[in-house]
């Protein structure tokens, strides 16, 4: 029988986040940590522990079927793999950077100056389509420290807090674009392997769905329930169940976690009370 192999990170960033999403998959893994393949015993997958950087080449390659790395993985390799699924987790963005104390005023200023790396594919497309002549210097690691090192004027790199940069005396002046985890495919996935892979894209739809909603439950006196609908944005439909004290009712509905704390005071004002805010596992839509 048919089994998709996915390739996930063997160590770094994108590991806890990659195993704990196929584990909300309801997809259970066994082997010892130090084997480089995981069969699960549950789902017809077989998880293959690799580099970050090797996977694009695995996968072109056909050694693995689909693989979660980040987009920014993906542009550098240039290769014909398909981005099925943007993920929520490992969110960054590819920038430049110039030492804190210089003044920037836009692109041509980059000309002829020295950029230090590990992204010189990214880096040589952004020049090229901006038409600025500056050197790639590549370096496949601590890119920010190369400017105070003086092996180079400027750098690119992942930003996420900034702190990095901060603390190198660095500062962002160009973002080349964002990044976060995605689900990616091997150009030559036989129709088998597409139909597992559709099977596991439901799920995992099925748990990012889920994770910025809550169903939302509250009691409100009845002559109140019209202003409260109209106040939560989400709640198109909800549930209107009469309590045994006559006269109010108890309101249930799914909402984004963001949009209740921007409107708990005017539920509260509009009369609401007993407001239970609850987690969702799993959601089809
Ligand atoms: N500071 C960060 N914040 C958020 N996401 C990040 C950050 N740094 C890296 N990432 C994302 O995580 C991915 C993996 O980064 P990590 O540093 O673990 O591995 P790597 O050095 O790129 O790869 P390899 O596994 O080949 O050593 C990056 O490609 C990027 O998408
Ligand atoms: O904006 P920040 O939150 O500071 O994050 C950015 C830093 O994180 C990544 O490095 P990482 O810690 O993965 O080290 P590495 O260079 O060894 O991969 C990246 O290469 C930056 O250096
Ligand atoms: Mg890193």
């Amino acid at each position: 029988m048919r089994r998709l192999k996915i390739a996930i990170q063997k160590s770094g960033r994108l590991k806890d986040d990659s195993l704990q999403l196929l584990k909300e998959c309801g997809i259970s893994l066994d082997g010892s940590a130090n084997s480089l393949i995981i069969p699960s015993r549950n789902f017809p997958v077989d998880v293959l522990y690799l580099r970050n950087s090797d996977i694009p080449q695995y996968l072109e390659d056909g050694v693995a079927d689909v693989a979660i790395l980040g987009e920014n993985t993906l542009i550098e390799a240039e290769k014909n793999i398909t981005n099925e699924l943007s993920l929520g987790f490992s969110k960054c963005r590819v920038s430049i950077a110039i030492p804190k104390g210089q003044t920037y005023g836009g692109k041509a200023d980059l000309n002829g100056k020295k950029l230090a790396t590990s992204y010189p594919n990214t880096v040589k497309a952004f020049l090229t389509q901006n038409s600025i002549d500056a050197e790639i210097h590549e370096i496949s690691g601590s890119v920010e420290i190369a400017p105070n090192l003086g092996l180079a004027d400027a750098i690119c790199d992942i930003v996420s807090s900034g702190s990095t940069l901060f603390t190198n005396g660095l500062k962002e002046v160009e973002v080349l674009f964002s990044s976060e985890a995605c689900l990616a495919s091997s150009p030559i996935l036989d129709q088998e392997g597409r139909e597992i892979l559709e099977k596991l894209l439901f799920r995992i739809r099925a748990v990012l769905e889920a994770k910025n909603k809550k169903y939302v439950l509250l009691n409100a006196p009845n002559e109140k329930i019209d202003e409260i609908i109209s106040i939560l944005p989400g709640m198109k439909s909800p549930s209107i169940i009469p309590l045994a004290e006559p006269g109010w009712s108890s309101l249930h509905s799914v909402i984004d976690e963001s949009e209740f704390w921007e409107i708990i005071d005017q539920l509260r004002n509009a009369g609401a009370q007993g407001i239970l805010i609850v987690p969702i596992e799993k959601m089809i839509i």
